[in-house]
């Protein structure tokens, strides 16, 4: 028993953010509808839902900016609730729309950063900034005239400039290319390995897997938490993989029989998605002899488990 306790009380010292049935009401709607949310020092953790399911809201009541109209808890060991000055201090975070001044240069916007948060040695602290994301060539560079990837590498060396504990990141690598995306991740895992916790939202799959754990959102309710193998086990899909040159005619009769829950094409392979093992096998049974086509049973990808859940909140 008090091993028990023990360890209860080792993970709470660990929690940078520990929140309980945060709810978050807009008018008549209920955005964020109890809401839970544990995240230990160090770790990387993926938010991830559709549209308008409640992750900004929610990342904006960790950080102080919205006072949630219910639920408990604490954000770097501030309450949520009463200490949203002191868990601003040490946040960093990157908004959807990172803003600049687009006639400063990369250095002269950190400079002002670092004056908004009343830093002391700017100088010193924006070279460093600058050389830890590769920007030290560039620094003269006008921010309007970035790309993509390089705007949301200025975004990041502007949310680390005041050396915040636990960074917010809400969709950083919206329309970023591939490669700037990996090296954003490269970077992440290199702040997260320093003791730097991290909480970001994103939409895609490759994202998901590189956090430590995920938390899924529908419609304000969560609705799968924990590693991406728990979230994929836990979703209890069947998966058949139809590979064909003609497959794409086959996918509207599949998708037609009830044991079938969704069908999506790939080229030249079809997923064919189902809840109850059996009854797929038997519709599969019915198909797998058809020349031309390979059938096999894979694992689910974490894109099946999403679009199912999705599905199963929809319209409720
Ligand atoms: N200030 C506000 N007033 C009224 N409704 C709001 C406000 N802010 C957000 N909402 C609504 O709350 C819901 C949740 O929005 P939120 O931005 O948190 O979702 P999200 O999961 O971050 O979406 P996305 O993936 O598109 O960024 C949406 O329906 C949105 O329109």
């Amino acid at each position: 028993m008090s091993t028990t306790r023990r360890d209860d009380a080792m993970s709470t010292t660990r929690a940078v953010i520990a929140v309980e049935d945060l709810v978050k009401r807009f008018g008549e709607r209920t955005v964020v509808d109890h809401v839970n949310l544990t995240v230990d020092r160090g770790k990387i953790c993926g938010f991830l839902g559709p549209n308008g399911s409640g992750k900004t809201t929610t990342i904006r009541m960790l950080c102080g900016l919205l006072t949630p109209d219910g639920g408990r808890g604490t954000c770097l060991g501030h309450d949520i609730l009463r200490e949203s000055d002191a868990i601003k201090r040490r946040v960093g975070y990157m908004t959807q729309r990172f803003g600049f001044y687009e006639d400063l240069t990369i250095a002269e916007n950190l400079d002002f950063v670092a004056r908004l948060y009343g830093l002391s040695q700017r100088r010193r602290r924006v070279d460093e900034s600058l050389e830890s994301l590769g920007l030290t060539s560039r620094r003269a560079q006008l921010a309007g005239s970035l790309s993509g990837g390089w705007k949301q590498r200025l975004a990041l060396a502007a949310c680390l400039l005041h050396e915040p504990d636990l960074l917010l990141l809400d969709e950083p690598t919206a329309g970023v290319d591939p490669k700037a995306r990996r090296e954003f991740w490269d970077h992440i895992h290199a702040l997260a390995g320093r003791g730097l916790t991290v909480l970001v939202s994103t939409h895609y799959m490759d994202e998901a897997e590189r956090c430590h754990e995920i938390y899924y959102l529908a419609y304000g309710r969560l609705k799968a938490h924990g590693t991406v193998e728990q979230v994929i086990a836990s979703s209890g899909l069947s998966v058949w993989q139809v590979r064909g040159a003609n497959v794409a005619g086959l996918g509207e009769q599949l998708s037609s029989d009830p044991a079938v829950i969704s069908v999506t094409s790939f080229g030249t392979t079809l997923h064919v998605v189902g809840t109850d093992p059996r009854a797929l096998e038997r519709v599969v049974g019915r198909y797998r002899h058809l020349p031309g086509t390979t059938w096999t049973a894979v694992e689910p990808g974490l894109e099946d488990v999403f679009i199912h859940l999705m599905e199963g909140e929809s319209g409720q």
